[in-house]
């Protein structure tokens, strides 16, 4: 939500996503960028957002706003800081660096946001450059204008772009969400986008309006026949011979189809903690 949005950053307060990012970037005009820098900071100092995590973006290294919000986010101790178009692993250990410099403690966390075409062929690098990194966060609005391509159902234009920053997140054990949906008032666009994320192995989409937390939440959470299935899955392969392959409704099981089952069954466990009153 934008910095400067008193009432979307109370509103938010009570609503059910996993986290809460407070944009001094895009969603600020120029001149509300001091105000919204501070609003941001006093917000996050003061805790309101119980255990969601909490992460403020920061504008880019090439603007004049960078290190300024940078300390100012830093000492407001949020979980993480993210940064838009982050462009290469130095820009990365820069980044780094200059929290370090901040005063960041050591678990304070970077998310990269990946939306120029030289980030998404670089990746990889990016994705290994700094123990600090932990979510790469695809920015498919600025992507698409990079690309001169178009907003399409099914965005053919950035599939290949989604795909290769997956394979990158994945290679490198880090955490990867989508971009956002524009249209706020487009349940079904946003559902099958959201659906199409879930498919490719992304781990969550970034939101931009209460509407569409609901309909991540439900898509992103392993449904109720999942965790079934994943239950009988470990039953079968635990009482089984111990001979690496065992059967279940017909399927073959194996390590592998085993350690899916132990991520679902761990998600539904993570998401049933936190879905006991969130303060
Ligand atoms: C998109 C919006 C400008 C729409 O705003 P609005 O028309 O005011 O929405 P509603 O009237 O339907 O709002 C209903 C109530 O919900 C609250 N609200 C709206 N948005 C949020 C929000 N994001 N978080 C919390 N609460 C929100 C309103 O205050 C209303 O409350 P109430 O008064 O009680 O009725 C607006 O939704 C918006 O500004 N969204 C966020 C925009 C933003 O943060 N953009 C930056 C991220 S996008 C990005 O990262 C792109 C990326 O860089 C890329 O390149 O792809
Ligand atoms: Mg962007």
């Amino acid at each position: 939500m934008p910095g400067a949005n008193a009432r979307a950053l109370d509103k938010a307060k009570g609503l059910a996503c996993d986290a809460i990012i407070i944009d001094l970037e895009d969603a600020v005009a120029p001149d509300a960028k001091e105000e919204a820098r501070r609003r941001a900071a006093e917000t996050v100092a003061s805790h309101p957002y119980g255990t969601r995590e909490v992460v403020i973006r920061v504008n880019g290294m090439d603007t004049p706003w960078y290190h300024d919000d940078l300390t100012a986010a830093v000492a407001a101790g949020p979980d993480a800081i993210a940064v838009p178009k982050v462009g290469s692993a130095d820009q990365v250990r820069t980044i780094a660096a200059d929290m370090e410099a901040a005063g960041a403690p050591a678990d304070m966390r970077l998310w990269a946001m990946i939306e120029t075409p030289r980030a998404v062929l670089d990746c990889l690098a990016i994705a290994e450059a700094s123990p600090r990194l932990a979510a790469l966060v695809m920015g498919t609005n600025d992507l698409t204008k990079e690309l001169q391509a178009q907003h399409v159902p099914g965005r053919a234009p950035v599939t290949t772009a989604l795909q290769m920053c997956l394979l990158a997140a994945r290679a490198a054990g880090k955490v990867i969400l989508d971009g956002v949906y524009n249209d706020v008032r487009d349940a079904e666009g946003f559902r099958s986008q959201a659906e199409e994320a879930y498919l490719m192995g992304f781990d969550g989409k970034t939101l931009i309006h209460p509407s569409q937390v609901g309909p991540a939440n439900e898509v992103f959470a392993p449904s109720q026949d999942e965790v079934e299935d994943a239950r009988g899955v470990l039953d079968a392969w635990e009482t089984g011979d111990g001979s690496g392959v065992v059967t279940y409704q017909g399927r073959m099981i194996e390590n592998l189809h085993v350690d899916t089952a132990r991520r679902i069954l761990a998600l539904a466990d993570a998401i049933s903690a936190a879905e006991t009153p969130r303060d």
